[in-house]
């Protein structure tokens, strides 16, 4: 599977609060075929969790960036011609706008929030999409909009540069250790 240009913009990590949800954000940006993540805070202990999986289980490629000036990543990325879709349930249903983003074909800069989020990224980003109209999880949020992108692509996505892979079993577990 060829991967796109995703990039997942996680606002406001707190690291107390946060460290769970914004590792299982990161998680699901690496495994389900986002190129990298932008996180507003920082956070060694989650730096060091996520450059452990990519060791083992490969995606070296998979960036990490923390940031301090999260508008900044968003008006450079659009002023270089990205998209900016921002996961938000008062948005607009993804079923109605997920073909005519995937149409225009080019890198696309996805935002989830924590606590509350600043108007300003509801005023600045190109979509404002709603993974139905509910309140639940940005990282369900997110596996879904990856998941609409890829049209389910990303469940097969290999790691070449893996040093683990998993056979599926029926039942228990089995792993190879590759070359
Ligand atoms: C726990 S929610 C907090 C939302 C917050 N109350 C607000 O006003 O934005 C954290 C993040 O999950 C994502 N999220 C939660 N429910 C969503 C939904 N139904 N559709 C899209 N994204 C959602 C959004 O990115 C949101 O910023």
């Amino acid at each position: 599977m060829n991967l796109k240009d995703i990039y997942v913009l996680r606002l406001h990590h707190r690291l107390e609060r946060d460290k769970r949800v914004t590792t299982h954000v990161a998680l699901v940006a690496r495994a389900f075929g986002a190129k990298g993540i932008f996180i507003h805070g920082e956070d060694m202990n989650l730096l060091k969790t996520i450059e452990k999986v990519k060791a083992n289980w490969g995606g070296k490629y998979f960036s990490i960036e923390f940031v301090k000036n999260p508008k900044k990543v968003v008006r450079e990325w659009r002023s270089s011609g990205g998209i900016v879709v921002h996961l938000t349930m008062y948005g607009i249903p993804i079923d109605n706008i997920i073909e005519k983003i995937i149409e225009k074909n080019t890198k696309i800069l996805v935002i989830v929030g924590s606590e509350k989020v600043e108007g300003w990224y509801y005023y600045n980003s190109d979509y404002n999409i709603a993974i139905g109209n509910q309140p639940h999880s940005e990282v369900a949020a997110l596996a879904i909009f990856l998941d609409r992108i890829y049209k389910g692509g990303e469940l097969n996505i290999q790691f070449s540069d893996a040093k683990l892979s998993i056979i599926p079993q029926e039942r228990g577990k089995k792993v190879r250790k590759n070359e």
